[in-house]
């Protein structure tokens, strides 16, 4: 499988397309078998965090595909009740341990808020994180650092303080949530649009009609995706490409983890891309409305 690689401003390179690893519920061997498929796959760029609680089985996944001589590269998250600049680093550690690696090559700060292990607001500066997360870069513990959810506001605070600059940011993107506004201003400031949860409502895990959402059933996209042989999942994932948006769609469904894949061998035209922008609702899949009242919510 060929893909692009998208440049980050550390100097390193991203595949375009990693594995998204999140499940709300998942059986005992699924992340690690939904990781063995993915590599066997193509995907090198893995994404996991330590709240998915799953970094054990991710690292083991990984271990047997580095034995074989598969896979030699990972990307990882920071989820965000380890804040405070001295907890940065030993968080990294405790991934690490459970992954069974030496490094990631990518670390992020989750969210932009923090909350304690109760859930409670700590107030905590993103700025100090930032620190913490400079110095993992500085020990090797990670190659580029990048954040999550994070706002136009924020993005530009962080990067004015930062010696170190953030080479992404992770943002709900899907063709029911185009964000062209926060995609440009990345994109202006040199910090790369990853999107997650890039199915957005084509997912079969979000069947909740919204009431106006017509991307599952609408004909346009049938005949689009008919003209090229993919189903409406490709076709989405193929548009977000197409704006220069890395993506990590999940699957543990060894058929749609290479479906997922196989989104590099067609083109939409201008047209075809208009047809997908239009389905634009604006709607969040991930409204994270339980964090709502925490100081520094992005949304
Ligand atoms: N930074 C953040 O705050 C967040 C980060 N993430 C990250 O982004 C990743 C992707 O986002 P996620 O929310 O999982 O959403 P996705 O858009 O990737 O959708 C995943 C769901 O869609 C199903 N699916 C996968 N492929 C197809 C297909 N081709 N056709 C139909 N259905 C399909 C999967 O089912 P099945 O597995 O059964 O095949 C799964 O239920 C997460 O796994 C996580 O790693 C997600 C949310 C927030
Ligand atoms: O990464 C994540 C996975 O999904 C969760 C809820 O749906 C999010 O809150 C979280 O940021």
């Amino acid at each position: 499988m060929v893909f692009n690689n998208i440049k980050l401003s550390s100097g390193y390179s991203m595949p375009i397309i990693g594995l998204g690893t999140y499940a709300r519920k998942a059986d005992p061997g699924q992340f690690r078998q939904g990781v063995e498929w993915g590599i066997d796959a193509g995907y090198r760029h893995i994404d996991t965090a330590s709240i998915y609680g799953n970094e054990q089985e991710v690292g083991e996944g990984i271990k047997n595909k580095i034995k074989e001589g598969t896979v030699t590269r990972e990307q990882l998250f920071l989820w965000n009740d380890c804040h405070a600049e001295s907890d940065v680093v030993p968080s990294l550690k405790e991934s690490l341990a459970k992954l069974q690696l030496d490094y990631v090559d990518l670390y992020l700060v989750h969210w932009p808020f923090s909350i304690n292990a109760n859930g409670e607001d700590t107030g905590i500066d993103y700025l100090e994180t930032w620190r913490g997360m400079e110095e993992a870069v500085r020990l090797g513990l990670t190659k580029s650092i990048g954040v999550s959810n994070f706002n136009e506001a924020q993005i530009e605070r962080l990067i004015n303080a930062a010696k170190i600059k953030p080479v992404v940011n992770q943002i709900e993107i899907n063709p029911t949530l185009t964000q062209y506004k926060l995609v440009d201003f990345c994109k202006k400031l040199s910090v790369v649009p990853v999107a997650y949860t890039p199915l957005g409502l084509i997912s079969d895990a979000r069947p909740e009609f919204i009431g106006k959402d017509t991307i599952k059933t609408d004909s346009k996209l049938a005949d689009i995706a008919q003209k090229y042989g993919k189903t409406r999942a490709q076709v989405a994932l193929r548009y977000l490409v197409q704006r220069d948006i890395a993506i990590i769609p999940k699957s543990f469904t060894k058929s749609r983890i290479e479906e997922n894949l196989d989104i590099f061998n067609f083109e939409l035209t201008q047209d075809e891309m208009a047809i997908m922008d239009s389905y634009n609702l604006n709607h969040r899949c991930v409204p994270a409305q339980k964090f709502s009242g925490l100081s520094n919510f992005p949304f």
